[in-house]
């Protein structure tokens, strides 16, 4: 396996450009391809959950054509009429591409079978196809019970009130939320449960409103969506910088000093994950917000306790800023990291006790106490881009590090390690 040596780094500084956000990028694509009329994308992400998505669209007969470095896709919207594939859609573990297009897939005519990456069959998806079922969608499950391979006889449906759990993740009222308009009538749907990461819920809502799809949210807790739409495309759209990916960043220049621009997220940002710029200043990073962009330097970093269920990606980097505090770290109400690319909270536990942390995990909360001394280690990442990008902050705090198998971060961001070393000292 590849492992990548990361030599201690004594300063970041300079100006980073953040990739496109993979949450709007495969949004995005999905209600352009169902659209009336042509979307330019622009500022689109590459990476593999993305090609998941545009692989998925080309095989159900959707024209996109892409740039030469990809990041403009031409999506010729088929109105709702997408093609009965030859074969499955291979989505390789991309929640953002796997949900959605179960739920829309199945008020589809035709007939579809989605798979992926062994991880995505381990990664739960009954509480969406139990309220697509309530709705009188025909979805067959190939392997276990709630959980992909799925098969699908996409068939029209009528809408109606309907009931989701939204206790573990998100993505699943995001996929039901995106199918709603398809449906013959109105939807009004009742979440069960506490919902989480509810910041990607004004995602999807942004996104229908730019393909004129109004959504009504009633605090978290019901929505309702009228039926018989078709999407309209707004000709024109820009994907921002990815919110989760500036994290790392952000966490560097914090850590490391220098300066540090980032550009691509800023006031401006849809996306929740920008809150982490918010809990890095309560750390004691110094950030100049701009609309586009944040401005990072150094700070005495604290140990903070925070609930991040509203921030469940960029939370991770929080727990690799922990080992350079000056006391404990909590990071709480985050039990669905365990479904995520891995067991996130065993993963990360296991991890910062390799570097030297003393480490609680619990049920949904991860404590950390950094270390008196940091260990040089190699660091499993466990097929998951976000452990290997949040433990190249140990570099950044100034001890080697070997990251195994550093291509993982392909799955949202496989220029990572390169914009790091442009701007290392
Ligand atoms: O809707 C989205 O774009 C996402 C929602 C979140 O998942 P959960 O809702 O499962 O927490 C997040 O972790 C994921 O990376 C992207
Ligand atoms: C949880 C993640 O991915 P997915 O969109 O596959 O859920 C992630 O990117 O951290």
């Amino acid at each position: 396996m590849e492992q990548l040596a990361l030599k201690p780094i004594s300063k970041v500084s300079g100006s980073v450009t953040l990739p496109g956000s993979k949450s709007l990028s495969n949004r995005i694509l999905l209600l352009a391809a169902l659209a009336e009329g042509t979307t330019e994308v622009h500022n689109l992400l590459d990476s593999d959950d993305i090609r998941h998505m545009l692989d998925a669209l080309e095989h159900m007969g959707v024209n996109v054509t892409l740039n030469q470095d990809k990041t403009v896709a031409t999506v010729k919207g088929c109105a709702g009429a997408l093609k009965t594939p030859l074969k499955p859609l291979f989505l390789g573990n991309a929640g953002t591409a796997y949900r959605p297009l179960t739920a829309v897939l199945a008020a589809t005519q035709g007939e579809f079978e989605l798979v992926g990456e062994p991880r995505m069959e381990e990664r739960p998806v009954g509480h969406l196809v139990d309220a697509m079922r309530a709705l009188g969608a025909d979805i067959e499950y190939l392997k276990n019970p709630d959980y992909p391979p799925l098969r699908i006889n996409g068939k029209s449906l009528n809408g109606g009130e309907v009931e989701i759990d939204g206790s573990i993740s998100s993505q699943f009222l995001t996929a039901l939320l995106m199918a709603s308009p398809l449906f013959s009538g109105d939807t009004r749907i009742q979440i069960k449960g506490e919902l989480v990461s509810k910041p990607y819920i004004d995602i999807t809502i942004g996104v229908m409103a730019h393909f004129g799809v109004e959504v009504n949210n009633d605090n978290y807790q019901s929505f309702s969506v009228k039926g018989g739409q078709t999407y309209q495309s707004p000709k024109r759209i820009m994907v921002e910088g990815d919110a989760s990916s500036a994290s790392y960043f952000i966490a560097a220049a914090a850590i490391a000093g220098g300066e540090v621009e980032i550009n691509g997220v800023g006031k401006q940002s849809v996306q929740g994950d920008i809150g982490f710029a918010n809990v890095m200043e309560q750390v004691g990073a110094k950030i100049d917000w701009y609309d586009e962009k944040l401005v990072v330097r150094k700070g005495e970093l604290k140990g903070v306790d925070i609930d991040a269920n509203a921030i469940p990606d960029a939370a991770m980097t929080l727990a690799t800023v922990a080992l350079f505090a000056d006391g404990p770290t909590a990071i709480r109400n985050i039990y669905n990291w365990r479904v995520k690319e891995t067991d996130r909270l065993a993963a990360m536990a296991t991890e910062l006790r390799k570097v030297g942390a003393q480490v609680v995990e619990g049920h949904d909360f991860i404590e950390i106490t950094p270390p008196t001394k940091i260990n040089l280690t190699d660091i499993d990442t466990y097929n998951d881009h976000r452990i290997a990008m949040c433990f190249s902050m140990v570099a950044v705090g100034g001890h080697e590090v070997l990251i195994n198998d550093p291509g993982c971060t392909a799955k949202t961001f496989p220029t990572y390690f390169d914009v790091l070393a442009s701007i290392s000292v």
